[in-house]
């Protein structure tokens, strides 16, 4: 649709002016949209049973999260003549921010553990309302200002115990032979897993889903990737938790990847005094790092 397009919603009546393009997917298109001086995002659907779906699941979802106080993220659902054909769309919060991966690569790797944090309380949230997300992937998670995270793309959300329909492959425990595509929280852990590998070595991934063999894959290849990274190997004990389901619920993967990052952390400043850096520099560091750690701690709180 080019910039300017009006739609004007048949149902509804609100009219929206389509700015830019932000993304597009099997799914549909979704634009950056005005209407009045508001700014959205608006989704057009390739296939208008399932935006409806979609579009069901981000009501259900805002109905359960009005109890914590949260404003609806979905916005408005209506037809419209365009292009002289007919077309669904949905209308939603916009999300400012860039993909984990762009967030890094701008502002530090240091950021992972306030993201990583903050992305698995707003998945065990989701847990805890009765959906899998079901999707995570570095273009579905949004981070902006001070490392806030937001996801987008809730077409994936399953309820526990169904099969979960939108994935992508190499985030896919049933492609890698670490379980079955049934929706539960473990889907997500192991998501958000591959996810970190995807961010910070992603060549090596593709490389590794190009050379392995389908019944070579196993979540022990992943979890190699991860021990052969310097960056990635201080996280390697959540990791593996994460690539075989072994937390006890959403909590319990939170409270591991924070004591997880504090220990990586410690590591870290032990490793630092111990390669012949100055008493003073050493000491400046520690405290730096301890005034990080406290920061942290009030972000993981915030
Ligand atoms: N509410 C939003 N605010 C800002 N950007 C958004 C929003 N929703 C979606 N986007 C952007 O648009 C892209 C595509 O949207 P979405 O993932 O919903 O489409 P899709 O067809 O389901 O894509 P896919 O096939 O990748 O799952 C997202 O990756 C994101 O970059």
């Amino acid at each position: 649709m080019p910039p300017g397009t009006v739609l004007a919603g048949k149902w509804n009546g609100k009219r929206y002016q389509l700015e830019k393009l932000l993304g597009a997917g099997a799914n549909g298109q979704v634009y950056l949209a005005f209407s009045g001086r508001s700014v959205y995002a608006l989704k057009i659907g390739t296939d208008a049973a399932d935006l409806q779906a979609e579009a069901n699941v981000l009501a259900s979802l805002d109905k359960r999260e009005r109890r914590r106080g949260r404003p609806p993220f979905l916005l408005d659902v209506d037809d419209a003549a365009a292009e002289g054909h007919e077309l669904s769309f949905y209308v939603m919060q916009y999300v400012p921010g860039m993909s984990v991966r762009s967030y890094l690569r701008e502002h530090g790797e240091d950021w992972l553990g306030v993201i990583g944090y903050r992305l698995l309380r707003r998945l065990a949230e989701l847990h805890e309302a009765g959906w899998v997300f079901g999707d995570v992937k570095n273009d579905n998670v949004l981070v902006s200002g001070y490392g806030r995270v937001a996801l987008v793309d809730y077409g994936g959300m399953t309820v526990p115990g169904r099969s979960v329909r939108q994935f992508t492959e190499i985030y896919d425990r049933g492609y890698w032979g670490a379980g079955s595509r049934t929706a539960d929280p473990a889907y997500d852990w192991f998501a958000v897993a591959v996810l970190w590998i995807h961010v910070m070595d992603s060549e090596r991934l593709i490389r590794l889903t190009r050379t392995l063999l389908p019944q070579n894959r196993h979540p022990r290849e992943l979890l190699e990737l991860v021990r052969t990274n310097a960056s990635l190997r201080p996280m390697a004990p959540w990791m593996e938790r994460a690539f075989f389901g072994r937390f006890s619920d959403s909590e319990e993967a939170c409270e591991a990847w924070s004591s997880n990052v504090r220990q990586a952390s410690g590591a870290r400043a032990r490793a630092d005094r111990g390669h012949g850096v100055p008493g003073w520099m050493a000491g400046l560091f520690v405290l730096s790092a301890a005034l990080c750690v406290s920061a942290a701690a009030l972000w993981f709180l915030s």
